[in-house]
This record gives C-alpha cells, sequence and structure tokens, in this order.
C-alpha cells in the first residue's frame, strides 16, 4: 500500500463533573466531548519492522509512546507480524488536556488497521484503545460524545457548530496527580443530558456545568490560574479542558476567536479551531477507502 497520512485531532472537554469514585480509585465522570479540526498527524508507510520518528523531541520515541503501544497491542492483538515507519507530527501540547496523545493511538490503530488489511471493526478498536487510555475510545469512534462511568461509557451527541480559542499556558499538567489531589472534589451530582442540544438548549446545558478539576490546577499550577483569568476578562466563558492545562472559551464565530487570539499575551501560545460533527480522522479514513476502493487511475 502506498504511504499515506492521517490526522489526529483535539478534545476539549466542554465541562467534566466528578461524582464519585470507584474501589480501585478510578474516578466516575460525567463529561461532554467535542472534536476539533486541529491536531497532530500520523504518516503510515509498510516496513518489514515497526519504528517511530517524533518532530518533538521532547516526545518518547520508543514503547512510552502511545503510538507504539497502540501498534504493539495490534500485533499482539491479531498475531499480525509486519511494521511500519510511523512520522509523528505534533502540534498539540503534552499534558494539555487536549486529548494528544490519546488521539494519536487512536489514529495509529485505525491507520494500521488499514495499512496492515486487519479490518477490525470499530467496537473491536474502541475496546483496544481502552486498553490504553481512558480518552482513546472517543477518539476511535469520531464523534463528539457525552460520556459517563470512568468516561468509557459514550453517547455520540449533535453539537451546535462553535469556534474556540484554546490557550496553552505551557505547562504539562499530569491527569494521576490531578485525581490523586486531597482537595478534589469527588461528590457533583450527576445530571442527565436534555433530549436535544439545540443552540438555546446548549448554551444553557454549558451553564449548568463546571470542570471540577479546575480548582485543583489552579492551585498547583499559577499559570492555568492566569490563563483562565485572562480568556475570563476577553469571553466571560472561560473553562479548563480536562484535567488541564489548557483553558479555553467559545465565540459564535471565527472573527471574534481570532480577535481574541491576537490580544494573547506573548508568553502564551494559542489556537483557534471549529467543533467537527465527524472527526477529521473519520473524514480521512472514507477518502482513503473510496481512493483504495476506486484503484489505481
Ligand atoms: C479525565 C480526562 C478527561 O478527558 O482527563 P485528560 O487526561 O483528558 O486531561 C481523561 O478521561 C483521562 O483519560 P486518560 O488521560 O486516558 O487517563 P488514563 O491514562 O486512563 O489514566 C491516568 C490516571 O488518571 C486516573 N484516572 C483516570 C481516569 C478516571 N476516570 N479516573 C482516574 O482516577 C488514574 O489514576 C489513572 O492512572
Ligand atoms: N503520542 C504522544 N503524544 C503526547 N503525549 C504522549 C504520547 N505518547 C505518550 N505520551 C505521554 O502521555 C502524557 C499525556 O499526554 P496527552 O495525551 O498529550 O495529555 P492529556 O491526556 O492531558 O491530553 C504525556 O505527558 C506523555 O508523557
Amino acid at each position: 500500500m502506498a504511504p499515506f497520512s492521517l490526522p489526529a485531532p483535539a478534545k476539549l472537554n466542554l465541562f467534566l463533573h466528578i461524582n464519585g469514585r470507584r474501589q480501585d480509585g478510578y474516578h466516575l465522570l460525567q463529561t461532554l466531548f467535542v472534536l476539533l479540526d486541529h491536531g497532530d498527524t500520523l504518516d503510515f508507510q509498510p516496513a518489514d519492522t515497526l519504528s517511530l520518528r517524533c518532530d518533538n523531541p521532547a516526545l518518547p520515541v520508543d514503547d512510552d509512546n502511545l503510538v507504539l503501544r497502540a501498534a504493539r497491542l495490534l500485533q499482539q492483538e491479531t498475531g499480525h507480524t509486519a511494521g511500519a515507519r510511523l512520522h509523528l507530527r505534533k502540534r498539540l501540547p503534552a499534558g494539555g488536556g487536549v486529548g494528544g496523545g490519546s488521539s494519536d493511538a487512536a489514529t495509529a490503530l485505525w491507520g494500521l488497521n488499514l495499512l496492515w488489511g486487519l479490518d477490525l471493526d470499530v467496537d473491536t478498536l474502541a475496546r483496544l484503545g481502552l486498553s490504553l487510555g481512558a480518552d482513546v475510545p472517543v477518539f476511535v469512534r469520531g464523534r463528539n460524545a457525552w460520556a459517563e462511568g470512568v468516561g468509557e461509557r459514550l453517547q455520540a451527541v449533535e453539537l451546535p457548530p462553535l469556534w474556540f480559542l484554546v490557550v496553552d499556558p505551557g505547562v504539562s499538567v499530569s491527569t494521576a496527580r490531578i485525581f490523586g489531589d486531597g482537595e478534589l472534589t469527588r461528590h457533583t451530582p450527576a445530571i442527565t443530558l436534555p433530549a436535544s442540544l439545540g443552540a438555546a438548549t446548549f448554551e444553557a446545558f454549558l451553564k449548568e456545568g463546571h470542570n471540577d478539576c479546575e480548582a485543583v490546577a489552579r492551585r498547583l499550577f499559577p499559570a492555568v490560574d492566569k490563563a483562565l483569568d485572562w480568556l475570563q476578562s476577553e469571553a466571560g466563558n472561560a473553562r479548563m479542558t480536562g484535567t488541564g492545562a489548557c483553558c479555553f472559551a467559545h465565540f459564535a464565530d471565527q472573527q471574534d476567536a481570532h480577535n481574541a487570539l491576537r490580544h494573547l499575551p506573548e508568553y502564551w501560545t494559542g489556537f483557534v479551531a471549529r467543533s467537527t460533527e465527524i472527526s477529521p480522522l473519520h473524514e480521512a479514513l472514507a477518502t482513503l477507502r473510496a481512493r483504495q476502493n476506486s484503484g489505481p487511475a
């Protein structure tokens, strides 16, 4: 098969409520995932052995990288022995709460499924993904979703189109550190997802929500605290995604989001992105499959 590239989009948790804790220490959550049109890219090339390169020298390219872990898991699961030459082009901040590592893993699962002709279905890939991390299944399925349980019970949702400004305060936040904090609120009452999320219901639903991890992240990471305050004064609806560090605000149109980005203090980075109905990964997979089916020109 000819070399190909696939996107690994970012996600935001529009809110994140912690409703309790399981016996094994894992937290029970309610969260609303939205997939963005901005993210990393993974290049795939057939090869006899497995190898990974990454343009960000701060990231490991051994079995600590979720891309290689996903690849080895697929080999174990299917007994497939061929390799692949993988190149990860990183745009998403690691430990940023935008799910970069999880999304890279989901893209690796789908891309290698195609490259190796494995023909595994979406449920199998989501099950394998969950063993790599709680956030991997939402990227495998590729739809905006309401998540419950420890994040594995997903219900696809249709959301009105939104523009976001995402601010990276430049710190990497460990998910385990936030969840291990003694002051984390773990008893937000469970809420019910409205039957449909039109523009007005959606705004009201968002206002009802919050991120329980924000207070801990603000305390442990002053840069997160400052970024949230800045976004709040700029846009009025600032929130943190996941367990941090990135913060975001949503805007009615692209222009307003870009205007806010222009005011961003130079010591932070940020990007403007749009919500997607279908993940850019799934759009790209559909194009690749159509090209394959139409055969050589
Ligand atoms: C809470 C979320 C929301 O999106 O935070 P972010 O990581 O995106 O910031 C995620 O579900 C995180 O998913 P993920 O990053 O895949 O976490 P995992 O690797 O599965 O877990 C890392 C550690 O976080 C803790 N953990 C994770 C998920 C959960 N529901 N309860 C937990 O207590 C556990 O200590 C676990 O060892
Ligand atoms: N491909 C990858 N991209 C980013 N981080 C990775 C990757 N593989 C493993 N990691 C590790 O996973 C950690 C969390 O990564 P990431 O998914 O970006 O954070 P978050 O879950 O906060 O969005 C990083 O600190 C890094 O050590």
